[in-house]
């Protein structure tokens, strides 16, 4: 098996107050204080890639500052390869464990390769001076995350996107077994949110890197993740802790209950919510492969519950002649069909013989 390379015990995240009293803060026996989440037992091992999920306000942010001994825990403890993170030196920590935030960084004037050499700091001297072999690491880092035809533009002047790639190169520059990062594909379009996933997954698998990031992106944790850890509000004031395969937080119904709200359902098929479809008209489809697909999607979007197979009932029959499609529309049993040459004529029929319906 292998090595774990950070590991939380019995680990409480929080906030303290100077203050006796504070609105959302209770005394405890740590003080004055706001739990955010306790007993946290978490172990990443070398190679795994692990998505942190979590609704708005459930403690990603302040479990990821936590690990990565910028913010202090309320108790427990925090092991960098077996070593408590707040006993060790920041230039330690920093060959060991990277960080990587969201958040816009004061860079003045500087160039994207000045930014990434930067990640060479914990190793060169105080006049940080770069070696030649520091400057072949940020030269590959620069090449593996795709960012050298903008190596030599202002870090000021790029792009969401472009800055997120350059703020992952300083990370992979720093060379650290861990990286953590706290929303890495926050405000990027879709080839992009796919492309860094990829990266941190191609860093995990073939460099043997243990990577968290933390993200909202449910579809993407569960293609990519080896392992999600699940902050889940428990009802109280802070969050419980899972940590599962994705495929088990589906199938034991954990990714619903954190993230269920009135009017939408999880599609535990898909693994992601939709529109719940409540007091909808059964139709039956009878068809095959993506466009059989496709055409249930229109049809739930029209807000019918579609049964695939069923003839018995109001239902539609997809036709395929030489690569071409037709639908064909029965209405009710023993009903002429109707048949449309377009999905977008057939959602229309449907539409109007729902809302004959309403008004009947
Ligand atoms: N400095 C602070 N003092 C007190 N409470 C705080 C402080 N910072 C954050 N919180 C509270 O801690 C809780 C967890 O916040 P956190 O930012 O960690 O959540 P999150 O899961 O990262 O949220 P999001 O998905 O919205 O980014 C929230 O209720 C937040 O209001």
């Amino acid at each position: 098996m292998s090595e774990h390379v950070l590991q939380t015990r019995s680990l409480s995240i929080g906030y303290r107050s100077a203050k006796r009293k504070s609105a959302g803060f209770s005394r405890s026996a740590h003080g004055t204080c706001k739990v955010i989440a306790d007993k946290i037992e978490l172990d990443l091992a070398a190679g795994e890639l692990v998505c942190l999920l979590g609704p708005n306000g459930s403690g990603k942010s302040t479990l990821m500052r936590t690990l990565a001994g910028v913010q202090k825990p309320l108790g427990g403890s925090v092991l960098l390869k077996g070593k408590e993170v707040g006993k060790q030196h920041p230039k330690e920590i920093a060959k060991l464990m990277s960080l990587v935030l969201t958040e816009r960084v004061m860079t003045g004037n500087m160039s994207v390769y000045a930014l990434v050499a930067l990640g060479r700091s914990p190793y060169t001297g105080w006049m940080g001076r770069l070696s030649p072999e520091d400057e072949t690491i940020v030269r590959q880092a620069i090449e593996t995350t795709g960012t050298r035809r903008f190596s030599h533009r202002h870090v000021g002047d790029l792009s969401d996107g472009e800055r997120q790639k350059v703020m992952i190169a300083r990370a992979i520059a720093q060379d650290t077994p861990v990286i953590l990062l706290d929303e890495p594909t926050a405000h990027l379009d879709l080839p992009n949110r796919l492309e860094i996933i990829q990266l941190l997954k191609t860093l995990a698998q073939e460099q043997g890197k243990a990577v968290v990031l933390s993200t909202h992106e449910l579809d993407l944790a569960l293609q990519a993740a080896d392992r999600i850890w699940l902050m889940n509000p428990s009802g109280g004031s802070s969050s419980a802790m899972v940590a599962a395969i994705p495929e088990s937080l589906v199938l034991d119904g954990h990714l619903e209950h954190a993230f269920k709200r009135n009017g939408f359902e999880f599609d535990p098929f898909s693994g992601s919510f939709r529109l719940s479809r409540q007091g909808v008209r059964q139709i039956g489809l009878v068809g095959e492969g993506i466009t059989a697909y496709w055409t249930q999607r229109a049809l739930e979007r029209a807000g019918c519950m579609v049964i695939p197979g069923a003839s018995d009932i109001r239902h539609i029959e997809i036709e395929t002649l030489n690569g071409e499609h037709k639908w064909k529309y029965v209405s009710g049993e023993g009903c002429r069909p109707v048949e449309k040459e377009s999905l977008d004529e057939l959602l229309s029929l449907v539409n109007e013989s729902q809302n004959e319906g309403k008004e009947r």
